[in-house]
């Protein structure tokens, strides 16, 4: 029995362009994503080819070469067998306009035969914040997409597929959509969350897998992924003095203009050994007022990789 959700193997697609060209939109992907619950982020540019591996995973595009698993199971073959332990939210999601979020919800639940109580549980989940009588063309984007993860939920799917539900979003709508999948995720569902919005995603994944031009560039937990602290910023009264004790005690140090502006500096001391900085500066009578660990955000390694993929593409 495989412990992967999701798994592909060599997965291509490619597409005919109108002029009887050809482009590859995905190339030999191989995804992993671990069964046990938690959020797995599905991360790359815009055109990277996020949509279309998600669509070949849910049936809706045929892979040009590779293989696909979903609960071990052979997909596009066995997907009538597995399907009712996924819910995806990939286009906007059809409802009635003039009908209400919760009328909408009924009629899906009615038309899968699921239990009684299943629309109640999963706005109750999303939270659409009393609103579930009001018609549907009333909503908000952010509304509109929550009661679209809420239809998803109404046959308790073990694995979630999200494309990028925050496009579009203002930051409140962002945030409600982010804590909703955060709750999915610590209730037990695997979520497989694509995005190119990286601050966004590296609050909520545990792990993720990064592609860019089709092609898996990184994947692992997101801890991993990141490393660990290599340095720290310090704040003192007194910098100067700061700087000469630390550099006499062997540490690397460089300055760097502080918020609010250069005449605030912080120092930056490359080593990940914070009980040694305040030893040393609290030995020269030099008491700290702060002292963050620093550690690369998921942007700025998500940047790193994507332009060096982009300039491999370019030779
Ligand atoms: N039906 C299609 N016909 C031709 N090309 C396509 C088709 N669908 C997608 N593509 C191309 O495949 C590439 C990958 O697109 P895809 O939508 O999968 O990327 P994405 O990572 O989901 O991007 P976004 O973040 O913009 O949604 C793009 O170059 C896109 O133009």
């Amino acid at each position: 029995m495989s412990d992967l959700v999701i798994e592909t193997t060599g997965l291509r697609k490619e597409f005919r362009t109108v002029r009887g060209g050809q482009r590859v939109a995905v190339q030999s992907l191989d995804l992993a994503v671990p069964a046990g619950g938690g959020v797995h982020g599905f991360l790359g540019p815009n055109g990277s080819g996020k949509t279309t591996t998600i669509r070949m995973l849910l049936g809706l595009a045929r892979p040009t070469r590779g293989t696909m698993r979903l609960f071990g199971q052979p997909v596009p073959e066995r997907l009538p067998h597995v399907i009712d332990r996924v819910g995806a939210v990939v286009e906007s999601p059809k409802f009635a306009p003039n009908f209400s979020g919760r009328l909408n919800l009924q009629l899906l639940s009615d038309a899968i035969g699921a239990p009684r109580g299943r629309v109640d549980e999963a706005l109750e989940t999303v939270q659409l914040g009393g609103r579930d009588r009001d018609r549907y063309k009333s909503y908000s984007l952010g509304m509109k997409q929550r009661l679209a993860i809420a239809a998803t939920l109404l046959k308790r799917p073990d694995l979630l597929i999200l494309d990028e539900p925050t496009n579009g979003l203002d930051p409140a709508g962002i945030r409600e959509i982010r804590e909703t999948i955060r709750g999915l995720g610590e209730a037990g569902v695997t979520v497989l969350l694509s995005s190119h919005i990286l601050a966004e995603v590296q609050q909520v994944c545990t792990s993720a897998t990064i592609i860019g031009n089709g092609r898996l560039l990184a994947s692992g937990r997101v801890d991993d992924l990141l490393g660990t602290t290599t340095a720290h910023r310090v704040v003192v009264a007194d910098p100067e003095r700061a700087q000469a004790v630390l550099r006499d005690a062997g540490l690397s140090v460089t300055v760097v203009p502080g918020d609010p502006g250069p005449e605030h500096p912080e120092i930056r001391v490359e080593t990940e050994d914070a009980a040694r900085i305040t030893q040393v500066l609290g030995g020269a009578g030099l008491w700290l007022s702060e002292l963050t660990p620093l550690r690369p955000d998921l942007e700025t390694f998500f940047l790193a990789l994507t332009d060096a993929e982009r300039l491999g593409a370019d030779r």
